[in-house]
């Protein structure tokens, strides 16, 4: 079967990588777990910036809106600190909040970390993107993909992205049955 291309936007949000203090492991391992995950052909559009709302506002509805990403994953600011503002950025710019995401990451992390409930990610509907925050550990990306992304097919479906297929023995894809 042929699978059409997804076109997939990553934003790492840190004040620290997006000004050279370290080296961003943000957008590498949102591609390693992608890459490892899915089989359609995947284009990607990455940008690595600071926790600033307005540019993360900015950043989103570009990815969404002229990119027309089907999927955005964002890394970082999701935490209690006063520079940690995705969600906030998140939700402004959302047609739709998907709560359960949120729910269902917080819940999976606790089996690594007891400080899972400290972040704050939100996953929403805009346009016809799903944009879902991660946190900024980079561990934390395959840690919380690994337990959500069941869900993100059929999400994506739903809002008339491109059919995707991963590769077996990655994640358990569900779609209900279609009647
Ligand atoms: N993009 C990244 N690349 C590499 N390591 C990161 C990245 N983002 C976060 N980390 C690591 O995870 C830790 C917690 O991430 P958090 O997002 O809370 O950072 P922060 O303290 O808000 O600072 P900053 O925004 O400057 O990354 C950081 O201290 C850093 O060690
Ligand atoms: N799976 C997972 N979730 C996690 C973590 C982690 O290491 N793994 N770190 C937690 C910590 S320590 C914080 S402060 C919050 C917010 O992180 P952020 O501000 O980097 O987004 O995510 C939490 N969620």
């Amino acid at each position: 079967m042929n699978l059409d291309p997804i076109r997939i936007g990553l934003v790492s949000i840190s004040d620290r990588a997006s000004s050279g203090v370290y080296e961003d492991k943000g957008l590498p391992a949102l591609r390693d777990w992608l890459e490892a995950t899915l089989l359609n052909p995947i284009e990607w559009v990455s940008h690595l910036i600071a926790d600033e709302q307005p540019v993360i506002e900015q950043t989103l509805k570009q990815l969404s809106n002229t990119e027309h990403c089907a999927l955005i994953l964002t890394t970082g600011g999701t935490g209690p600190s006063p520079r940690d503002v995705t969600p906030e950025a998140t939700l402004a710019v959302a047609d739709k909040v998907l709560p359960g995401f949120g729910e269902q990451m917080r819940a999976v992390s606790l089996q690594y970390v007891p400080t899972a409930i400290l972040s704050r990610q939100v996953a929403v509907i805009r346009g016809s993107s799903l944009i879902i925050n991660l946190p900024g550990q980079p561990k934390a990306i395959k840690e919380t993909l690994d337990g959500v992304f069941g869900a993100v097919p059929y999400c994506l479906d739903l809002i008339g992205a491109p059919f995707i297929e991963v590769r077996e023995g990655s994640v358990n894809v569900f779609r209900p049955k279609t009647k």
